[in-house]
């Protein structure tokens, strides 16, 4: 497969902690390709090492065929514009005074260059106007008009749409699209919001400085659609923690299509979870929008890897495969209902790792991260939930645990749905 650009097992630290970790990713050409994922998670950090901003502590960028020992985007890629996430534009001058003095550092370019531009970008009705005073869907065409000066054959942009409205960013992914057509454009960018994926051909879903996912948009849509619960446990319990989520696996290959020895251990386990009293359950409308991710307390000790839960379960059946059909076709993000997510039943995998005090476990569920969190409720420092929508944002659920009361902090970004902010005592 051609690629204009394709990363191999990029990795970063920034001191003790690893923001990206085996990152490998393809830019094929003329293609429009995502890397989606929460704040944090190692976007920009992997844009940085692609644009030779930062290098890389392990991993290669390759050019064409061409492996590469370090990133040389200058001596051997393609001519790149990027458009970071904040502007390196004057506020106090034109739109057109702004693009005429980047064209300038770039010799050669034609005259009508800054012209050009402004129309690529359908911007000429404002490009008169003060950069500075222009809404945040026009700074954003501008800054990208600005990365197009140089007739790059890679466009990269970090998180272009972020804290634009729905209707804003669906018309600047108009506009991206239009470019990648017209101009024959490669496009890499980096996004919050999953529904942003459908413009894409290909998808990288980032999460943890680890991809996750790949593929096409329906491909990972109907694959995100379960939850992830990502916790950080007291180190001292973490042979509960393991049983937990040991049960757990056990029980989703059991209903799933697993082995008799899954289904066993998770028969034989079952009656010693600790926790799960009727009644000692998360609010409904927190758990709906739930798929979690945990905030770290601790920076993780270098070299940290992942690993699969040791267990007497055979690891093949850490991972119990579900092939039933993704439901959730036609289900807006403000519309998925408690009912509507734990009645969903999506193709998915169980999986679980452990990486310091930090467990991280898909879940099929609400219901099944209520009763999660339920059960580890004793063990929690703290939780982050996580989930993609079919149609807008990454929803997330933060909480703690102090003094035997889980706090929730229910938040969503940017289309918050009604209950924002939800607490609940677990005593
Ligand atoms: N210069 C830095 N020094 C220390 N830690 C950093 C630095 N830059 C990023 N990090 C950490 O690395 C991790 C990944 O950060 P990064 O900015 O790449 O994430 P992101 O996905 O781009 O997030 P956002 O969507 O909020 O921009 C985060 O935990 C962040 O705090």
């Amino acid at each position: 497969m051609s690629t204009v650009m394709r990363a191999r097992n990029l990795s970063k630290w920034y001191g003790r902690h690893e923001a990206v970790r085996d990152v490998s990713l393809d830019i094929e050409p003329g293609a429009l390709t995502a890397v989606i994922g929460p704040n944090g998670a190692g976007k920009s950090t992997t844009i940085s090492m692609l644009t030779g901003l930062a290098k890389p502590d392990g991993g290669v960028i390759e050019y064409g065929a061409q492996p590469q020992p370090q990133p040389q985007p200058h001596a051997q890629a393609p001519r790149l514009g990027v458009v970071f996430q904040g502007s390196v534009l004057d506020p106090t001058l034109t739109v057109r005074e702004n693009l005429s003095i980047r064209a300038r550092l770039y010799p050669g370019t034609p005259r009508g260059r800054v012209d050009e531009v402004i129309a690529l970008v359908g911007a000429e009705s404002f490009a008169g106007q003060q950069y500075g005073s222009l809404s945040g869907g026009q700074r954003r065409s501008i800054d990208i008009a600005r990365a197009l000066i140089n007739r790059p054959e890679l466009l990269i942009l970090d998180e272009p749409t972020t804290g634009l409205d729905i209707a804003t960013r669906r018309t600047l992914w108009a506009m991206l699209d239009g470019l990648r057509k017209r101009e024959n454009l490669s496009i890499l960018l980096t996004t919050h919001y999953l529904e942003e994926a459908n413009y894409a051909q290909q998808v990288y879903l980032i999460d943890h400085g680890v991809i996750h996912a790949q593929g096409s948009a329906q491909e990972l849509i109907a694959r995100y659609t379960q939850y992830t619960l990502n916790i950080a446990f007291r180190p001292e319990f973490r042979q509960e923690i393991e049983r937990i989520a040991h049960d757990y696996i056990a029980s989703h290959a059991q209903r799933f299509g697993g082995s008799d020895k899954v289904s066993a251990a998770a028969t034989s386990t079952a009656a010693r979870q600790p926790n799960t009293a009727a009644g000692n359950t998360m609010p409904a409308t927190a758990a709906a929008t739930a798929a979690v991710r945990t905030t770290s307390s601790q920076p993780a000790e270098r070299p940290s890897t992942a690993h699969t839960i040791p267990s007497p379960i055979h690891s093949d059946a850490l991972t119990g495969a579900a092939t039933t059909a993704a439901s959730f076709a036609g289900t807006t993000p403000s519309a998925v209902q408690p009912d509507a997510v734990s009645n969903a039943q999506t193709s998915n995998t169980a999986t679980a790792t452990i990486d310091g005090n930090h467990l991280h476990l898909s879940v099929s569920s609400a219901d099944e991260c209520i009763g999660l969190l339920t059960a580890m409720r004793p063990y929690l420092l703290d939780f982050r939930c996580l989930r993609g929508t079919m149609n807008d944002v990454f929803l997330t659920l933060t909480g703690h645990n102090e003094n035997g009361t889980v706090e929730t902090d229910q938040t969503t970004t940017p289309n918050p749905t009604p209950a924002t902010t939800s607490k609940e005592s677990r005593s």
